[in-house]
């Protein structure tokens, strides 16, 4: 099976053009070939697709297998995998992707005759409880969204989280130390699998700057911690306007590099940030 290994900002995918071939249990090859240690190594499985409905079907899956609905990140590379293998004609202005989230466009800006970098349409925030999906207190959840500043207990910790759903769950809490000091690999896990998330969540960790700008960290449903997050920085740049923090248009540093973000408070979210191609090879099963 022959692969590509790409990334965004260090959010690192193997892609397979599956467009010819039959159905299979893609979690478990996800499982296999994501392995750093006996497989390829990446946050997890992207295959290209054809779809009805837009230009191509994008499907994702973590490592751990599970799939999720969207991938910021995942979904610029597979623009510039799409355009620079011919599969969309090279000199298209933008993509349309078929994801479980919704069709997404993708703008590929290039750099000679390759893609470098990418800005997507990442839809509207779903901001109700029932379509994070999160199960709240009655009393809490008839009020509808957003809900920002929720006291999560992961643990012996407490946290304040807002809730974004970018067509996949999101958990953002602002912190005041450094992202860096902060006990991730424990909180995490607990996060990811808290019983208020019925489809476990995303958990992102944002420290605002004295400069005004973003660092942040991700604990990843279904991945662990990763170098970048594209939904996550959506759900970053959402949660950030909506307690005040910062305006219209925002950069989030993350560990793998810097993801920038406009969302106006109504609209559509619009990510921007790197595509890289690492190496493309054979799997033998
Ligand atoms: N890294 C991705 C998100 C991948 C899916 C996520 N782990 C989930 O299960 O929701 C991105 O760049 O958005």
């Amino acid at each position: 099976m022959e692969f590509t290994k790409m990334h965004g900002a260090g959010n690192d995918y193997v892609y397979v053009d599956a467009r010819d071939m039959p159905e299979r249990d893609w979690g478990t090859l996800s499982q296999s070939i994501s392995d750093r240690h006996s497989g390829v190594g990446s946050d997890g499985l992207i295959l290209v697709m054809n779809s009805e409905v837009a230009d191509l079907q994008m499907r994702m899956f973590n490592s751990d297998g599970s799939e999720g609905e969207m991938c910021g990140n995942g979904i610029r590379c597979f623009a510039k995998y799409a355009i620079e293998r011919g599969i969309v004609a090279p000199s298209v202005a933008s993509v349309t992707v078929d994801t479980l989230a919704g069709i997404r466009t993708v703008v590929p800006h290039f750099l000679g005759s390759a893609v470098d970098s990418a800005r997507v349409s990442m839809g509207a925030p779903r901001l109700a409880p029932s379509d994070i999906p999160v199960d709240l207190d009655p009393a809490i959840a008839s009020q509808g969204g957003p809900i920002v500043h929720y006291a999560l207990q992961p643990g012996d910790f407490r946290l304040y989280v807002t809730l974004v759903s970018m067509g996949n769950p999101h958990a953002v809490t602002f912190i005041d130390q450094p992202v860096g000091e902060f006990p991730l690999h424990n909180i995490g896990p607990l996060v990811e699998r808290h019983p208020i998330f019925p489809r476990r969540a995303n958990f992102e960790i944002v420290n605002l700057r004295e400069d005004g700008n973003l660092d942040a960290r991700v604990w990843e449903r279904g991945s662990g911690e990763t170098m970048a997050c594209g939904t996550g920085a959506c759900a970053i740049a959402v949660a950030s306007r909506l307690l005040g923090h910062t305006g219209d248009r925002v950069a989030v540093n993350l560990p793998g590099g810097t993801l920038t973000i406009d969302w106006d408070g109504v609209g559509e979210v619009y990510l921007e940030g790197p595509a890289k191609e690492v190496f493309s090879g054979v799997w033998t099963e």
